[in-house]
């Protein structure tokens, strides 16, 4: 932070505030973050970095918050400190060295078992010391636990948080939990680890994360989709033609191929961040802007997605995959998908919805592409320069831009594609946009579960996807090699072209520089 003065006026029009219904009420009192697997890859790339950015801002304020590591490898305070210290970069600090170190002194870290009462019980009591310390100011005490472990241990995890490591204010406070994915392998182990979580802990208490909810041009569709009236009368089956939700990684599965080969893309990345991405662009207009009712619009959409067929799928594998030599030799989990969806009711009734994903490409973003249909009565002839397509380009470079036709600018009558663009970096000069982490964590402590997947939720999605997924895993559907490097198999391209997909030739869109 850079001044005490500064600091205050931060936290001043920032106080933590918790959710009860729709209201926010403010809070007051200890706060104990306890991420769990704390030793781990997620932990130190991802959540001790949100929790810096939080605290950076105020939002974390020391007087109130202590952070707790918690995993069976065997390492002190400092050796954590010191694993995390790379990884904590604020753009947002003042002070960055100075920030740095006042924020691993908030860290402590206790070593235990995920299975046993006493790492555990000896965690309660660290928690608890921070909070007697802490007992000169009235209010709550709070404790968020962040499972960042694999989803294995998270039904003893939670035993051994519910029965030892529970909120014991008398006064008000809570104890939430936050969950990673993949949550659950297919319907039936899904259901059995929320049916386990869910004799332990309310849902109110239980956070499913899905960073892609966090991320700015995701959080930005309802405000896009139900504040404007130029998309209300158009984003329908009358005017779209098809919409692709894409997810490119320009690198495969470095050193995480031995996690990858038991999951595949499809459960890495379509069933959670494409499936909660279509959800936004897909459902109705909720009642309110309640969590709840957000989230009820959600699996309303969800619950309508028919059954997917096997010629709307293409699969593949990038060749060089079973090199890992944590990969077994003949394995058939696909690291490329494209599936159509298609939802039954009347705003979507015939309009294909493509979630494509794939590792090892030739580039690395996500987007949105609204595909409009053609203009009737073609007077300009324009038709084979392209479509109107609506493009929200989630990452990198975050932007928005129409693509329309205009008149060539010159003496002659001629038609050129061109676009309108809200390009993020330049319309927004000097505004830092958060990490998905960093907001959605803000999320749990204010106690605000709409950018969360709620238990039935999570239920439709694997509905959607566990026959194909079983076929997969039985070896009735093999992935079809491709060069790492490449668009993926040129079937998919194929399918996306059935699917009525009309690609512009000779247009390539290149973000504004300053
Ligand atoms: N890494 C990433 O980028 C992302 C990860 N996730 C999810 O977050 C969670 C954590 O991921 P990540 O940090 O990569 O995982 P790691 O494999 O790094 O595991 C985290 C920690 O859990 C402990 N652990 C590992 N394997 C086991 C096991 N079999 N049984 C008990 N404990 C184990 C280890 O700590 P110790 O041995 O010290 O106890 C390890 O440091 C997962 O659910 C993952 O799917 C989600 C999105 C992105
Ligand atoms: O959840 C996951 O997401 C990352 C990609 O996240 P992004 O925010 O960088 O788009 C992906 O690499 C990983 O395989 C997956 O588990």
């Amino acid at each position: 932070m850079g001044s005490g003065e500064w600091c205050l006026q931060k936290r001043d029009s920032f106080k933590s505030e918790t959710l009860v219904g729709n209201e926010t009420v403010p809070e007051i009192g200890c706060l104990s973050i306890i991420v769990l697997g704390a030793s781990g890859d997620l932990a130190k790339k991802k959540t001790f970095p949100a929790l810096f950015h939080l605290y950076c801002q105020g939002f974390l304020p020391p007087i109130e918050v202590h952070i707790f590591g918690y995993a069976r490898t065997k390492i002190s305070d400092d050796e954590l400190r010191n694993r995390i210290r790379g990884y904590l970069v604020s753009e947002r600090s003042a002070s960055p060295s100075k920030d740095v170190s006042k924020f691993l002194q908030l860290i402590k870290y206790v070593s235990g078992s995920y299975d046993a009462a006493e790492g555990f019980q000896m965690l309660d009591k660290e928690i608890s010391k921070h909070e007697t310390s802490k007992n000169s100011l009235e209010g709550s005490s709070r404790r968020l636990f962040y499972l960042a472990l694999p989803p294995s241990v998270y039904p003893s995890v939670c035993r051994m948080i519910r029965r030892y490591c529970m909120n014991k204010s008398n006064l008000s406070g809570w104890t939430r939990i936050v969950v990673e994915k993949p949550f659950g392998r297919d319907l039936g182990s899904a259901e059995e680890l929320s049916s386990q979580i869910g004799e332990l802990f309310d849902e109110p208490q239980i956070y499913r994360i899905d960073h892609y909810l966090g991320k700015e041009l995701v959080q930005n569709l309802l405000v896009l989709r139900f504040a404007n009236r130029f998309f209300l009368p158009l984003w329908n089956r009358d005017n779209i033609d098809n919409v692709q939700i894409v997810f490119r990684e320009d690198f495969g599965t470095e050193g995480r191929g031995g996690y990858f080969d038991e999951y595949g893309i499809i459960r890495d990345i379509i069933q959670n961040h494409l499936l909660q991405v279509l959800c936004l662009v897909a459902m109705e207009k909720p009642v309110s802007l309640k969590p709840e009712r957000i989230r009820d619009e959600k699996v309303k959409v969800l619950q309508s997605v028919l059954p997917i067929k096997d010629e709307e799928v293409v699969l593949g594998q990038y060749e060089g995959y079973r090199d890992d030599p944590t990969v077994p030799d003949h394995s058939n989990t696909p690291t490329f998908a494209t599936v159509i969806l298609r939802i039954h009711n009347e705003r979507w009734e015939g309009v294909p919805f493509i979630l494509k994903a794939g590792k090892a490409l030739n580039s690395r973003k996500a987007e949105i592409r609204v595909q409009f249909k053609d203009v009737p009565g073609d007077i300009f002839k324009c038709k084979k320069q392209g479509r109107n397509e609506f493009v929200i380009r989630l990452q990198p470079s975050e932007a928005m831009y129409m693509k329309l036709m205009v008149k060539q600018p010159g003496l002659e009558m001629s038609t050129v594609q061109s676009e309108l663009d809200l390009s993020y970096r330049q319309r927004y000069q000097g505004v830092t946009i958060p990490e998905a982490y960093e907001r959605l964590i803000l999320d749990t402590i204010r106690g605000d579960q709409q950018h969360f997947v709620r238990r039935d939720e999570l239920k439709a999605a694997w509905e959607i996807f566990t026959p194909l997924l079983h076929r997969i895993d039985n070896g009735e559907m093999k992935p079809i090699p491709y060069q790492a490097g490449s668009r993926g198999p040129a079937e998919a391209d194929e399918l996306l072209e059935k699917a009525g997909y009309v690609q512009t030739h000779g247009y390539i869109w290149i973000p504004p520089t300053l």
